[in-house]
């Protein structure tokens, strides 16, 4: 443990001497757009930026930051470039193009776009990097010179790093999926929609479909899908939260707000696969998915302030997701440029989402099952007493009489004595109180394995397995009396005592102890008869 401590402190204080190799050499850029040579902008290209989307792209020109560059072979790391087209334009080599989801001329690589550079030009003279962002979103995005080994060692930890993440996702859909179909619940199913289809969008994003998945031919059709699944993402989340956090009897017509979103939604994008009102579906979706944001962060709280503990665990493994959902968005803007990990970050946040939501469902599965095993108990509990009912008992004792221990076994039939006077003077209110009492008696006098059972009215049965029957019986005859002079008020029982002959069923072991009550009830009742 002190090792520990003291290798992390160590590490703490070493970072920021120990110059990390991965991290390249030091560059110094410059950016305008390809066609207004005039409007050259000096940028640090180690720090996140966006550069807009003018006609014909932009020019970056990436130089070294002490004057020369090194010799050697290089790769030009540009990172977190989303799908926007990159070219490198260095002397002495054709123009090379490549994508996160086409490596094109480009060296594949894992999360990233890369170019070798065998040579880099002379007299510190620029790289030249074209930058199109023209039918994408223009991402904020950032530049590494490394060696090839050290590009290697990124590009591996990177692979480590966001399969880790996808397949944690996956992992907790299927689960998720399984339980949905083993309980019937919509929830499971709409949080394994959710999850797989915000993975598949990261991986897109990513570009892990391509590398290492080899999904070329879905990467080339992504205007069709992407989309489609980003709308299936927000429906499935809107809808999880809907059934999990119990949406329908907390804040119903805040529900019926978010059903009218998800219509729209698919209302829109439906339309956008119809050939010309894509553009104008394009152009109305964008705002609407955007609106998703607030209205479940919104809905969640107000679920939240209801009382619902799913909409908090649901707040608490989304909100990291939102939070850089909207760190993104912001760095479009230039806003907090050295937060270069943001991209791996959605990644991180999303299987952290999976791992918290799965455990929110967990819980969920297992309330479940505590309900209908408490329903269960219920459905067989005398709700005067607590006793078992006349079926739970027979079941019961069902179960006794084919254990191996069975052979010991022996049944009380219980019967209060004038009870019909007890409720003549005490009024029905209280002769089941009286009722209680008895049920009380029974409790006292025997052990918790025992079958106590109101049979009906004011008789009761009771299981034994092993000891002296008739003794027991004695024990609660006399056990009433003292509890019935505590209540200043005479109350005896008779009981009828049998003991189980092996291969009888519980009819005949019944009748048997009836008679053996009848005999106690003729021969002046307040006794115990065996049979
Ligand atoms: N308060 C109350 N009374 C009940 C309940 N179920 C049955 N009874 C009453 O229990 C009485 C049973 O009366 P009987 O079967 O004549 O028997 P008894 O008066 O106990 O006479 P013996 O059994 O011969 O000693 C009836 O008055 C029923 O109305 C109940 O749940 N609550």
């Amino acid at each position: 443990m002190l090792l520990v401590l003291a290798w992390l402190a160590g590490a703490a204080f070493a970072a920021p001497v120990v110059a990390d190799p991965d991290a390249g050499i030091a560059l110094r850029g410059e950016w305008r757009p390809t066609r207004d040579a005039a409007a050259v902008q000096g940028f640090d290209p180690a720090r996140l930026k966006a550069f807009g989307r003018p006609p014909g792209g932009v020019t970056v020109l990436l130089y070294p930051r002490d004057g020369a560059w090194p010799e050697g072979l290089w790769v030009l790391s540009v990172e977190s470039a989303a799908f926007q087209r990159i070219a490198l334009d260095a002397p002495g080599l054709p123009l090379r193009r490549s994508t996160m989801l086409d490596a094109g001329d480009g060296r594949p690589a894992f999360g990233r776009i890369a170019f070798d550079v065998p040579r880099l030009p002379p007299d510190g003279a620029p790289l030249r990097v074209h930058v199109d962002a023209s039918d994408t979103v223009p991402s904020p995005m950032y530049f590494v010179l490394r060696d090839a080994a050290a590009q290697s060692r990124v590009e591996a930890g990177w692979l480590a790093f966001a399969t880790a993440c996808l397949v944690t996702m996956l992992a907790t859909a299927v689960i998720a999926l399984f339980f949905g179909l083993r309980l019937r619940d919509p929830a499971f199913g709409w949080y394994a929609a959710y999850v797989t289809t915000y993975a598949l969008i990261q991986a897109t994003q990513s570009g892990y479909i391509v590398r290492p998945l080899g999904w070329d031919a879905m990467a080339a059709t992504l205007p069709a899908w992407g989309r489609a699944v980003t709308t299936l993402s927000i429906l499935s989340a809107v809808l999880f939260l809907d059934r999990f956090a119990g949406l329908g009897q907390r804040l119903p017509r805040l529900r019926r707000v978010l059903h009218g979103y998800c219509a729209l939604m698919l209302v829109l994008v439906t339309l956008g696969y119809v050939p010309g009102l894509q553009a104008a579906m394009r152009a109305l979706i964008n705002p609407v998915l955007i609106l998703g944001a607030p209205l479940v962060l919104g809905t969640a709280i107000a679920a939240v302030l209801r009382g619902s503990r799913y909409a908090a665990i649901f707040l608490l493994g989304w909100l990291p997701l939102l939070g850089v959902t909207v760190l993104g968005s912001l760095q479009l803007y230039g806003i907090a440029p050295d937060w270069t990990w943001s991209d791996d970050a959605a990644l991180a946040v999303g299987a952290f989402e999976a791992i918290v939501l799965s455990l929110g469902l967990a819980e969920r599965a297992a309330s479940v099952r505590r309900q209908r095993d408490q329903a269960r108990v219920l459905a067989g509990v005398d709700p005067l007493t607590g006793l078992l009912n006349r079926r739970a008992w027979r079941e019961a004792l069902e179960a006794c009489l084919r254990e191996p221990d069975a052979a010991g076994l022996s049944v009380l039939y219980l019967d209060l004595d004038h009870f019909k006077r007890v409720n003549d003077r005490l009024g029905h209110a209280g002769g089941d109180r009286v009722l209680q009492l008895f049920a009380d008696v029974l409790r006292h006098a025997l052990r918790a394995d025992d079958v106590i059972g109101r049979y009906g009215g004011e008789e009761f049965v009771v299981g034994l397995v092993g000891g002296d029957a008739q003794a027991v019986a004695e024990r609660i005859r006399r056990g009433l009396h003292a509890r019935s002079r505590e209540a200043d008020m005479p109350l005896t029982v008779s009981i009828g005592v049998t003991a189980w002959r092996t291969g009888e069923g519980i009819d005949e072991l019944l009748r048997r102890a009836d008679a053996a009550l009848y005999a106690a009830k003729h021969g002046g009742r307040d006794r115990v008869v065996a049979g």
